[in-house]
């Protein structure tokens, strides 16, 4: 392989430049360079510790030459001479601070002089441009730390999307299990090209990749349910927002009172048991105004939940009195006898009871469940809408030429089987309180399947598919994701039975934004379902922002 990564190295020592031949960094860069095939050292020079001449030789490099890679010595340390970051930082377009920081970090483990080192690193035009000490021992230390990352660097600041650095670094390009010509099935891979991921760093792989989707306003009705709150909701409103009767019978003046009027004004009680003219009516309806007052000796008749007039500190229900007097047509109460004793406070809701202006009714991340309190709650205190977590969507595919809906009420021919992943899935994601959009069943052709993986892709959040990830000459599901959908397969063998073959990745979105994320199931029901629980629900979680989304786990002993 011809070398294609063109290097300047450059050194900036006030000694060198009176004395090449005192110069040993540099030609130490060169040999390290020229150790790897992929490097070629297309020029060299010294410069002395002067801001403009290392300015001029750096800017021509990256300009003129336009080399891939330039790497200086010396010039980084405390010495009054030392200009080197003075120089190289206005140059730079786009500083990268992870090199100089992993550059940084390894060479604190060897020494801590390393912490007297300014160098710096970056990006200007397509050129990577980084500088090292000068001593030959910190120049080889340095060049190693950075060694691995450097070709995949380069390659990104030259417009790359890495992948092909990756691969080679990965041991190539990953063999195809495809060939997304089926009918060259002699040429099939016999070995799964995928490794088998531990189910921990599996899980973990999935979560890592999975951002909560941003919060939205939405009305105060079922349309919250399964949201998560993304702000604390405080009451504007009490509840009751008036003084309300628990029950249906005789505001009274109550004990409270009777005993004040006897202790301090040595009065026997007028109210209490007794008879008492009905002196006014609170039916539960809305009034204008306020209140009719109580007198004592008065009573008044109320239904449950009805305003209670003003001085009235009791409810008699009404199963506790009988009736003295009532109007000649029937239509009035005149005289009622109060047959219980009630304490003062008995019967009655005061205003905000239950809920206080300004107090804090639910909490940012909370769920608001199907039970229905939480909307119940922001009902009951006039909030119209509320912030929450945008509610995610996954998408349900099945795959296979066998696999024929379930309800087309056809007698199987030999060899189809009903779909029973989708239905099975959409009960549990519904149960789960996500929504999903059902994308039927794609044909095992390459096209089909890759037609249908992208328009699922358009409608979801999530797309799920099943069937069609094992080694089988009709399994196209992941070569077609990685060669005709550039995703990233980021696992395609799990640890587990059932499961074995499920598959996550992240596929570029075409609009822009965020990559979008699929899972490919196994096709057995069983696995579709057990990795559905397992994996799919708890990444639907996480994008609904969801603060737990994990399934609790527990200690198990075999034995
Ligand atoms: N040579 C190997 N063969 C298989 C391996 C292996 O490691 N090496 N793994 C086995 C395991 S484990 C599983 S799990 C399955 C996974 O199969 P696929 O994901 O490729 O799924 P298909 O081949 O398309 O179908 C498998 C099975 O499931 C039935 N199926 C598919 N879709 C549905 C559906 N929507 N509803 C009901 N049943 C469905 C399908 O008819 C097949 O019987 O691979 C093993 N093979
Ligand atoms: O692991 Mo497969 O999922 O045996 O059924
Ligand atoms: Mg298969």
């Amino acid at each position: 392989m011809a070398a294609s990564l063109r290097v300047g190295v450059l050194t900036i020592s006030d000694t060198g430049f009176a004395d090449p031949a005192s110069d040993t960094s540099g030609p130490s860069l060169c040999r390290l360079l020229e150790a790897q095939p992929r490097y070629t050292v297309q020029t060299r020079a010294c410069v002395p510790d002067d801001l403009k001449a290392i300015q001029k030789t750096i800017t021509a490099w990256c300009d003129d030459l336009d080399l891939h890679l330039v790497l200086s010595t010396g010039g980084t340390g405390f010495g009054v001479r030392d200009c080197t970051p003075e120089a190289v930082l206005p140059l730079l377009e786009r500083q990268t601070p992870g090199i100089s920081h992993l550059i940084f970090a390894k060479s604190v483990e060897i020494t801590p002089f390393a912490a007297l080192s300014r160098a710096v690193s970056g990006i200007r035009g397509q050129t990577l441009v980084i500088t090292f000490p000068g001593s030959p021992k910190a120049v080889k230390e340095n060049f190693e730390a950075i060694a691995k990352i450097l070709p995949h660097a380069i390659d990104l600041a030259r417009g790359g999307t890495g992948k092909k650095v990756h691969e080679q670094m990965q041991g190539g390009p990953r063999p195809s299990g495809l060939t997304a010509d089926s009918a060259k099935v002699s040429k099939r891979l016999r070995k799964s090209p995928y490794p088998l991921t531990p189910m921990d760093k599996a899980m973990a792989t999935v979560m890592d990749r999975v951002t909560p989707l941003p919060s939205v306003e939405k009305p105060v009705n079922e349309s919250l349910i399964g949201a998560v709150l993304d702000e604390d909701v405080v009451a504007v409103e009490a509840v009751p927002g008036y003084r309300a009767s628990i029950l249906d019978g005789y505001a009274v003046i109550g004990k409270f009172l009777l005993v004040h009027l006897a202790v301090n004004h040595n009065h026997t009680y007028t109210d209490g048991p007794g008879q008492y003219p009905v002196t006014a009516v609170s039916i539960a309806t809305a009034s204008e105004g306020s209140a009719v007052k109580l007198l004592p000796g008065q009573i008044a008749r109320i239904t449950t939940g009805g305003a209670l007039p003003e001085g009235a500190t009791a409810v008699v229900m009404v199963e506790d009195t009988q009736l003295i007097k009532s109007s000649e047509d029937g239509t009035h109460e005149e005289i009622v006898e109060i047959l219980a004793r009630v304490r003062n406070g008995e019967a009655i809701r005061e205003t905000g009871s239950d809920i206080q202006v300004g107090q804090t009714v639910l909490r940012k991340g909370q769920v608001v469940s199907a039970v229905g309190g939480e909307i119940g709650v922001l009902a009951s205190i006039g909030v119209q809408r509320v912030r929450v977590r945008q509610h995610p969507t996954v998408g349900f595919l099945s795959t296979g030429n066998e696999v024929v809906n379930h309800d087309n009420g056809m007698p199987l021919k030999m060899g189809q089987i009903r779909d029973s992943n989708r239905p099975t899935l959409i009960a549990a994601t519904k149960a789960a309180g996500f929504d999903y959009v059902d994308l039927g069943i794609a044909l095992d052709s390459p096209e089909d399947l890759e037609a249908a993986v992208r328009g699922g892709l358009e409608k979801c959040d999530i797309l799920v598919t099943t069937g069609g990830v094992s080694m089988g000459e009709m399994d196209l599901l992941k070569p077609i994701l990685e060669q005709k959908l550039g995703a990233t397969i980021h696992f395609g063998r799990i640890m587990m039975k059932p499961g074995k073959p499920t598959t996550f990745a992240t596929v570029p979105n075409p609009k822009g934004g965020q990559d979008k994320l699929m899972f490919g199931l196994p096709g057995n029901p069983v696995s579709a379902s057990v990795t559905f629980h397992l994996f799919v629900l708890p990444a639907l979680r996480k994008l609904a922002g969801h603060e737990k989304y994990m399934w609790p786990s527990i200690q198990a002993e075999v034995r």
